[in-house]
C-alpha cells in the first residue's frame, strides 16, 4: 500500500519538510528541514543575507516564500547540490527524533509519496506522474537508518557477524 503524505496535520504529516522537527547541522540550528533546504539555495550565492532571514523565518511556509523568491540570486550549482542538501536535512531529522524515526521504520517497505498537487519534482504532482524525489529520499533514509541501527535490520538478525562478512566479501 502506497503511503501518501503532504500536509503536516494529516496522516504521516511528520514526513513533510514543513513538520516542526528542528535539526542541528554543523553546529547550526534549523527550525525545520524546509528552513535548512531553502537557506542553502543562497550559500555561496550573490545574496547570502537571505540565509539569516530564512533561518529566522517564523514558519516553514515563510522560509519557502523567501527561498523561492529571486531565483537569479541562488547559488549557481543549486541544481547539482539540491538533492544532497535535501538528503542531509531529511537524514538528520529522522536521526534526531526518535518518535518520528519509529514511525518511518514502521512503514516497512511501503512506497512513500509526497502528494503535492503542484510539485512534480519533489512530489508526485496533481496527476501523480511526478518524480517524487522527496519520497525517494525518505525511503533511502529509512534504509540508511536500518543499516546504521542493526537492531532494525531484520534481514541480518538471524546471521552472525562472520556470516554477514562472508556474504559481503563473496
Ligand atoms: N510540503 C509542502 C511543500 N513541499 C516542499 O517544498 C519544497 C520544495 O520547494 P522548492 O524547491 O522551493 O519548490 C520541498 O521541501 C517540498 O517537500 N510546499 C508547500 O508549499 N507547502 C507544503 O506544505
Amino acid at each position: 500500500m502506497t503511503i501518501y503524505f503532504y500536509k503536516v496535520d494529516a496522516p504521516f504529516g511528520c514526513f513533510s519538510n514543513f513538520s516542526l522537527h528542528p535539526i542541528w547541522i554543523d553546529g547550526v540550528y534549523w527550525q525545520t528541514v524546509e528552513h535548512y533546504y531553502q537557506a542553502h539555495k543562497f550559500v555561496g550565492g550573490k545574496n547570502e543575507s537571505a540565509i539569516a532571514k530564512i533561518r529566522k523565518a517564523k514558519t516553514p511556509a515563510e522560509a519557502a516564500q523567501i527561498g523561492r523568491a529571486c531565483p537569479h540570486q541562488w547559488r549557481s550549482d543549486w541544481d547539482l547540490v539540491k538533492l544532497y542538501i535535501m538528503w542531509e536535512g531529511v537524514l538528520t531529522k529522522f536521526m534526531s527524533h526518535a518518535d518520528i524515526q519509529a514511525i518511518l521504520l514502521s512503514t516497512g517497505e511501503e512506497i512513500l509519496v509526497e502528494d503535492s498537487p503542484v510539485d512534480y519534482y519533489w512530489g508526485c504532482g496533481e496527476d501523480r506522474s511526478g518524480l517524487n524525489k522527496l519520497g525517494q529520499i525518505i525511503m533511502n533514509v529509512r534504509q540508511e537508518i536500518r543499516w546504521r541501527k542493526p537492531e532494525h535490520t531484520w534481514q541480518l538478525k538471524s546471521s552472525s557477524v562472520d556470516e554477514q562478512l562472508t556474504e559481503l566479501v563473496l
